[in-house]
């Protein structure tokens, strides 16, 4: 942490030095690195924090010094109220860019947005509005009292504290709840959904960070070179900031800062050989794309964990036992009443009926199976409960109220959690942030707390973290906090899993084959692990092969085959029933002494 500051404070005195040892064609350089890295930072929270493919970055750039243009010189206002306006402008611009983010799936937004990042340098290339191909010149100098900013010396202050500022303000998004929620989006935007993260918002959001930070950028641009014009704001200086991002690093800000500056300085340093410039960009990209994926922010890292696999270092941790929930002093309130009603559903996938006619109700505090041969239709039936699927027919009501087709995020905001047949943690996460992405219950909506009350983010993220520490604690798992999920072995993943979705805070927790791959000793833990969840007032369904743990942990099973529910009932009853032997136990299960049940006709 010293280390940490003092290197800030380092930085901080050589960047206020710097224009000391610069010409003015030097400084002018650097001014405007500043206003590149100030779009690259924008475009690394979109596209790198949030994986939300951006390009029309260097259209938010283009309104924000467009419009700061105008209103200078066409209405006359003085440059810092355009600036203002022309930010608020280029937010506007960002939500309507944002809105397709909405519906549509991130490889499709690179075709939206870049379709709007030529839309927009068609208009101002035509336009009368925007001096058309000739651009808008004499756009006036910013003033400040006493200070004249048409020197570019003291512009450079100007821009020094505006690109500290944002990236400040960058590093405290990715650092806390928003940015943990666009990172487990960027990772997997359907397990982030089933935790209750409110992914289209959050899309749009990443859109809506993008355009502040180009518009910032536009403004800077507009005050410094006082003349725009559609060049700059062209597919060039598009592909130059995504060179930037890439080589920089894309899930890194700093990086995006370092990408700026090495990509410009070649753009300068070979700026009398535009044809091989971009020869280079291109070459530099792909060799970073082939050799460092992380970009350059990445690689001490990378090296770290080629290290770790040539066996110089490595992780000693080992799993805690589990530590069981204290039991509630009361039943949970309405004990015994339906928590789900699943009625009549069908899920028809073109010719294949994956689910035909499927009918149960699960009661408070219940710990149900549901078991059936590979294929009959049990994780399809968790998939339209948690409102991954639409079901072709039939309800689902929860809590009492009807919440078929619900989007994931609002079933998990109503009290449902779940894990996943095939492990879906956050892979770029820490196993506490994945933690601390299931903790977290703030509304997207609330993001304008970040520019105007950062206090409550801040001690919010305190308390989160802390909260953080008794789950891990609980679990076992604290000697794992700061490790990638993906680097541990697999019976220590499905714990996390299984962690993080109770740490959502659920009623009702779905566990899609949580035993399967592990150990008998795993095994035995799960079970413990799971009746103290359902101790502790959580109802629980389990999908589950492993026979012996549904015999031991469930009070009811229902049994599906080919999309229908074919028994249900007890575990020993369920035994004994011949369509369910026939159909899944085979002959292997000593039934004789068990009770036969009638089977469901539906
Ligand atoms: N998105 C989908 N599109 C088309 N078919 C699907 C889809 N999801 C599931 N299916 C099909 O629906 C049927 C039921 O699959 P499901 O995964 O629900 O079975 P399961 O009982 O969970 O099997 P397993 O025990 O092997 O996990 C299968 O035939 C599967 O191929």
């Amino acid at each position: 942490m010293r280390l940490r500051i003092t290197l800030i404070a380092l930085a901080g005195v050589a960047a206020w030095l710097l224009p000391y040892g610069l010409d003015s064609y030097a400084i002018h350089v650097v001014n405007v690195i500043l206003i590149f890295a100030v779009l690259a930072v924008g475009l690394g929270l979109c596209m790198g924090v949030a994986g939300q493919v951006n390009l029309a970055q260097v259209a938010f750039f283009g309104v924000g010094a467009y419009a700061t243009a105008i209103l200078t010189t066409h209405s006359g206002l003085g440059f810092w109220v355009s600036g203002v306006l022309a930010l608020v402008a280029t937010v506007v611009v960002g939500l309507v860019v944002g809105t397709p983010a909405l519906r549509v799936q991130s490889h499709y937004l690179g075709i939206v947005t870049l379709g709007l990042a030529l839309a927009f340098t068609n208009w101002v290339t035509n336009a009368q509005l925007s001096g058309g191909a000739e651009g808008i010149s004499a756009i006036p100098a910013p003033t400040l009292p006493g200070i004249d900013l048409s020197n570019e010396y003291l512009y450079y202050y100007v821009e020094l504290i505006v690109f500290a500022l944002a990236l400040t303000f960058g590093l405290f998004v990715v650092r806390t709840g928003l940015g943990r929620r666009l990172r487990a989006m960027r990772d997997d935007s359907l397990a982030a959904g089933a935790l209750g993260a409110e992914v289209p918002l959050l899309r749009m959001t990443a859109f809506l960070l993008a355009s502040v930070y180009g518009g910032v950028a536009g403004v800077l641009y507009a005050g410094l070179i006082r003349y725009v014009a559609p060049e700059s704001f062209g597919i060039a200086n598009m592909f130059l900031l995504l060179g930037m991002v890439i080589i920089g690093g894309r899930q890194s800000l700093i990086g995006c800062v370092v990408g700026a500056i090495s990509l410009y300085l070649v753009r300068e340093w070979l700026s009398d050989h535009p044809t091989i410039a971009q020869l280079a960009y291109g070459s530099v990209v792909v060799l970073v794309v082939v050799f460092a994926p992380t970009g350059l922010a990445g690689l001490p890292e990378r090296l770290r964990g080629l290290r770790r696999r040539r066996g110089q270092s490595g992780t000693a941790a080992r799993l805690a036992p589990f530590r069981p929930y204290p039991a509630p002093a009361e039943p949970p309130a309405g004990a015994g009443e339906p928590i789900l009603t699943v009625a009549g559903v069908t899920m028809q996938f073109r010719g294949l009926k994956a689910l035909d006619d499927v009918s149960l109700t699960v009661a408070h505090g219940e710990i149900r199976g549901v078991v059936g041969p590979n294929g009959s239709g049990k994780t399809t039936l968790f998939n339209v409960i948690s409102g991954l699927y639409r079901p072709t027919g039939g309800r689902v009501a929860f809590l009492g109220e009807d919440m078929t087709a619900s989007s994931p995020y609002r079933l998990a905001r109503a009290g449902m959690s779940r894990t996943f047949q095939n492990l879906r943690l956050f892979g770029d996460l820490t196993v506490e942030e994945n933690i601390l992405v299931a903790l977290d219950r703030s509304r997207t909506l609330g993001a304008w707390r970040y520019l105007l009350g950062p206090g409550v983010i801040l001690r919010q993220d305190r308390d989160l973290h802390r909260r953080a520490g008794e789950v891990l604690d609980r679990y076992g798992l604290t000697a794992f906090a700061a490790l990638a999920p993906t680097s541990l072995p697999y019976g220590i993943q499905r714990r996390v899993e299984i962690a993080r979705a109770v740490a959502a805070a659920p009623s009702l927790l779905l566990l899609d084959e949580p035993a399967a791959g592990l150990n008998g000793e795993e095994v035995r833990q799960l079970s413990e692990i799971v009746r103290s969840i359902r101790d502790s007032g959580i109802t629980v369904i389990i999908i589950e092969h492993n026979m012996g743990l549904v015999m031991s942990l469930c009070e009811q099973i229902t049994v599906l085959a080919g999309g229908r529910v074919i028994a249900e009932g007890e575990p020993a009853a369920i035994a004994r029933t011949p369509a369910v032997v026939e159909a899944y136990l085979g002959d292997s299960m000593d039934t004789d002494d068990l009770p036969s049940l009638p089977e469901v006709t539906s």
